[in-house]
């Protein structure tokens, strides 16, 4: 579906962020954090699909995890329609529990190997008060038909299933309190790739049978792209670009999103694409770089990369960047700055790139220590600046305070 921006959002992310303390020695000093999320901020609408993605440890399940508060905050809100659900107390959580679920990753390891079917299924139904006995048994019944199951299984442990039918009892079961909303945490990457688009097509029938909304995250762009209404990139515990999922495809804007698309194989080899490798590993979260956290990677880098923090910043309608390459107040003017970018953004303001290297089919590498340029001059982006900067030494990133990504 599409995003009715007129509507009402379901759940909103306001500045989100989420540290683990690390303690050493015995009287366990807090000596720093691990920055899993560090100021997240989006809208979720009904019936709508979020995509996230990023690479292995940028926060993508732990941002999963607080936004249901299987996790708690360490700053930041998350309001479920008109509920602040971390000021909620235990009891009316606990209501709000049956409207917001998870699918996990690991259908092997997320279903008790002791339990049958009927248990794991119908244990929150019991829980939660809705049935027990046979009623509860006929109601995980026509919840594995729902799913694409039969309902003699109900008497099965998990160990007799394939990987993909663990996955749909998975499913079943965050159906089981007829949710509003669920997180999709790498709900079918471990399944094979054919396996995957039938677990992905159930989801999206499911999601118009009961009007659900779906965070679902992933580390492969080409997974969320079927399910996604939008996607958000995420880079060290930060959304880096927010987009619909065909303008995101269609004009990637930041250099890691431009990166990440680059590594999707194409079917047709006739189409060869510029290829971008990206260089080193994401640095760590416990002390990621000053400004941009991107910017050690980053083929565009230029003066304020590496000193402010970027802002969100709405590039397009409805199209989010955190890169300073698209602030008004500090896009460069030098075509140079714009030559290194791995793709160049269409219909924006931008100076004209002559480097014919830029727009070649060549394989490019993101050198990790690229040079930054000088250039600073201001280019009149027609970009709407969603929030004040931040600078450096304000690693908390005010820039999302108070507005969201969107
Ligand atoms: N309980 C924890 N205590 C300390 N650090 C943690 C904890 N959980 C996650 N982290 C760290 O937080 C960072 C983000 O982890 P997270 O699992 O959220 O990332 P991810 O994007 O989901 O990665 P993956 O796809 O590998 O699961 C990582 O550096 C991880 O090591």
């Amino acid at each position: 579906m599409s995003v009715d921006s007129e509507r009402e959002p379901l759940l909103r992310v306001r500045d989100l962020k989420k540290y683990f303390p690390i303690h050493k020695g015995i009287l366990g000093r807090h000596v720093g954090d691990v920055k899993a999320v560090d100021g997240i901020s989006f809208d979720i609408y009904p019936n709508e699909t979020l995509g996230m993605v990023g690479e292995s440890g940028c926060g993508k399940t732990t941002a999963g995890r607080t936004i249901l508060r299987l996790l708690e905050p360490t700053s930041g809100k998350v309001y479920f329609r008109d509920d602040s659900i971390y000021d909620l107390k235990t009891e009316q959580m606990r209501a709000l529990r049956r409207q917001m679920q998870i699918i996990f990753q690991d259908p092997f390891s997320s279903l008790n190997p002791r339990m049958t079917v009927e248990s794991i299924i119908g244990e929150a139904i019991e829980f939660h008060g809705i049935a027990k006995g046979e009623e509860r048994r006929s109601i995980v019944e026509s919840l594995l038909e729902r799913v694409g199951l039969q309902p003699s299984y109900v008497t099965r442990y998990p160990h007799e299933f394939s990987g993909g039918q663990r996955q749909r009892i998975g499913i079943a079961r965050a159906l089981a309190l007829n949710p509003d909303f669920i997180v999709c945490d790498e709900a079918v990457s471990a399944l094979d790739v054919s396996v995957q688009a039938q677990v992905i097509n159930l989801l999206q029938d499911l999601q118009e049978e009961y009007n659900l909304s779906y965070l679902f995250i992933a580390h492969d762009l080409s997974v969320v792209k079927h399910i996604s209404d939008r996607i958000a990139v995420m880079y060290l515990g930060r959304v880096v670009e927010l987009a619909t999922t065909e303008d995101l495809f269609e004009n990637p804007l930041h250099p890691y999103t431009q990166a990440l698309l680059s590594a999707i194989p194409t079917p047709n080899p006739s189409k060869k694409k510029k290829r971008v490798i990206l260089k080193g590993d994401v640095p760590s979260p416990i002390n990621p770089p000053s400004g941009c956290t991107f910017h050690t990677r980053c083929p565009a880098r230029f003066g304020p990369c590496s000193k402010v923090v970027p802002r969100s910043v709405e590039a397009e309608p409805g199209h989010f960047v955190r890169c300073h390459l698209y602030d008004p107040e500090y896009a460069p003017t030098d075509p140079e700055v714009w030559a290194r970018m791995p793709l160049q953004p269409k219909g924006l303001n931008i100076p004209e790139v002559t480097d014919a290297k830029a727009t070649s089919g060549e394989d490019a590498t993101i050198a990790k220590e690229a040079k930054p340029a000088e250039d600073e001059g201001a280019v009149k982006a027609e970009a709407k600046v969603e929030a004040p900067v931040a600078t450096e030494g304000a690693a908390d990133d005010k820039a999302g305070e108070g507005a969201a990504d969107e």
